[in-house]
């Protein structure tokens, strides 16, 4: 009988700590249903000490979560953990995840400590933890370049302590496969009531080997394997979430191993995380990338038309990439829209239909056909909506190359009043989010604007992502339309919007929290 591997996502951790990949809490919230429902077995929420948005997002997460474990990462400290707890205190299965490096680098360098102060400092970590939480992780930050038998005895001594869980993370993307799977070997023969904790891994991808190495340790026994969606993370990135599964799922024969996730919600479970991190999945990624099942030459096309098995190892309806089906357009019916929504893997409140399904009527108009690309838009558009606290009512914008841009931009605040401001800049993104800036007071720094075509045509739509910050926090906005001018000054008002919609829930939470503490 086929063993199982469990899955444990970090995107919103590991992925979310990589360079313009942070999410907002609507986003993450977001990102964590769709975890859900695609079968991950645990899923990291964050790292509830390093800010306070931080610890609200694992709490508003742990809250809602029921079917899978939630984690929060800590360091060996106690105020890292008691951090983990508070954040975790509503998770069905809540699990603390607790790191201390053991290599000699980190140890000497970085945290200044010797072999026996780690052992030390990481025992009594998850002793302290294990006090309210029995589920307890412990991560041996940067294993693989550590002493294999200092390993084993750190790992021996901390589930003694409690631990259930002990990660074997290859943190720098150092190990090739067939020196991993030996450790791993390693440590399951050598570390002390290893019978009494489940062996995971957490591979990256400097070397561009994060996912090889996760399956040859797979294969050596390791049976937590840890990775994220679409491969985001720290540097190079994670091991990827739809290529670990697909390499387990279509090499059974190979592996004997399954995991409970429902490989069909992968393609729509990426693309969500593309869109909320503005990252764009390269089209050759294996499993879900663009042309991941495409096939130009010749000779393959000739294959396929005979058995598709020719050139497929894996159908694109096993990961949730809808086949070509009827075509959408001005004369398409709710039914056929509401159908395409939920073979695109989206269920939606029948209000988000609603909203949805006017916009698509309206983009069919201008377009002739829509595409699955602009419908995902425009779910995307309507689903992950921060509260409105301003909304575009008109604008006009002047350019060229003989006049200073000018823009006039009227927005409506939440309470119904319409604000309009002049403004001139340097083009005409420029002179439209300057007057912005002047109607809403705030004046953030924007880290980047990315615009793009959703199909090709000239009748495309224009997507624009953009990436605020202040305060050294961040917030991302999208805006589509056909067009490129309005969909910036819409994706531009979409950040403002999860920046006010955050910055208030945590002004409200800190509230509650110095209400709170008057009372001890
Ligand atoms: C491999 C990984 O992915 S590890 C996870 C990485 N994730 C993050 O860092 C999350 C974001 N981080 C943060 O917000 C901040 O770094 C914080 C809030 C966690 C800490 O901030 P600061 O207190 O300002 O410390 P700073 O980040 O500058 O330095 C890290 C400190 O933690 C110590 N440290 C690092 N790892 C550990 C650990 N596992 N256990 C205990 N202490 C640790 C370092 O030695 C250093 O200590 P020092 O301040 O006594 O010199
Ligand atoms: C905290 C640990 C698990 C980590 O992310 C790493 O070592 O890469
Ligand atoms: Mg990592």
């Amino acid at each position: 009988m086929a063993r199982i591997a469990q899955i444990f996502d970090t995107t919103l951790r590991d992925g979310e700590q990589a360079p313009g990949c942070s999410m907002n809490l609507q986003e993450k919230l977001e990102v964590a249903r769709r975890l859900e429902k695609l079968g991950v077995d645990v899923m990291e929420a964050g790292f509830p000490a390093a800010s306070p948005g931080d610890l609200e997002a694992v709490k508003t997460i742990a809250g809602i979560i029921k079917d899978c474990s939630v984690a929060g990462l800590c360091r060996s400290l106690e105020k890292d953990i008691d951090a983990g707890r508070e954040a975790l205190m509503n998770a069905a299965s809540p699990r603390i995840h607790i790191f201390l490096a053991t290599s000699p680098i980190h140890m000497e360098y970085k945290l200044k400590m010797t072999p026996e102060q780690v052992i030390e400092r990481a025992v009594s970590a998850v002793a302290y933890a294990k006090k309210f939480c029995g589920d307890v992780e412990f991560s041996a930050e940067d294993a693989s370049r550590s002493d294999p038998d200092f390993l084993c005895k750190v790992f021996g001594a901390v589930i003694n302590a409690g631990a259930t869980v002990v990660n074997v993370p290859d943190t720098v993307g150092y190990a090739m496969p067939d020196e991993f799977a030996k450790l791993i070997g390693y440590v399951k023969e050598n570390t002390p009531n290893m019978d009494r904790a489940r062996l995971s891994v957490h591979c990256h991808n400097d070397l561009g080997l994060g996912v090889a190495n996760t399956l040859a340790a797979a294969a050596a026994g390791a049976d937590q394997l840890e990775c994220t969606v679409n491969g985001i993370g720290e540097r190079a990135g994670n091991a990827s979430l739809e290529e670990i599964v697909m390499g387990l799922k279509v090499r059974k024969d190979f592996y004997g191993i399954d995991t409970r996730i429902d490989t069909a919600q992968i393609y729509s479970t990426s693309r969500l995380v593309s869109q909320v991190t503005g990252v764009k999945v390269q089209p050759n990624k294996a499993v879900v990338g663009e042309n991941a099942f495409a096939h130009e030459a010749g000779i393959h096309q000739h294959g396929v038309m005979a058995n598709r098995a020719t050139y497929e190892i894996m159908t694109p309806e096993s990961v949730g990439i809808p086949k070509n089906r009827m075509v959408l357009g001005k004369h398409s019916g709710r039914h056929a829209f509401e159908d395409r929504l939920k073979d695109m893997g989206y269920t939606v409140e029948k209000e988000t239909l609603d909203a949805v399904f006017m916009e698509f009527k309206v983009l069919a108009d201008k377009k002739k056909v829509v595409s699955d690309r602009d419908i995902e838009a425009l779910v995307m558009g309507a689903a992950s909506s921060v509260p409105e606290t301003y909304k575009l009512d008109r604008w006009v914008v002047n350019s060229g190359s003989a006049l200073t841009a000018t823009s006039t931009i009227r927005l409506q605040h939440k309470d119904g009043s319409f604000h309009e401001k002049v403004a001139v800049g340097d083009g005409p993104i420029d002179a439209a989010f300057k007057a912005i800036d002047q109607i809403t007071g705030k004046d953030p720094d924007l880290e980047s604007y990315e615009l793009g075509a959703i199909t090709g045509g000239e009748d495309a739509q224009g997507e624009t992502t953009v990436k605020i910050s202040w305060d050294g926090r961040f917030w991302n906005g999208r805006g589509i339309s056909t067009d490129v001018v309005e969909s910036s000054i819409k994706a531009y008002i979409a950040a403002i919007n999860a920046m006010e919609w955050e910055l208030s829930a945590t002004d409200v939470a800190k509230g509650k929290r110095e209400e709170a503490m008057k009372g001890v």
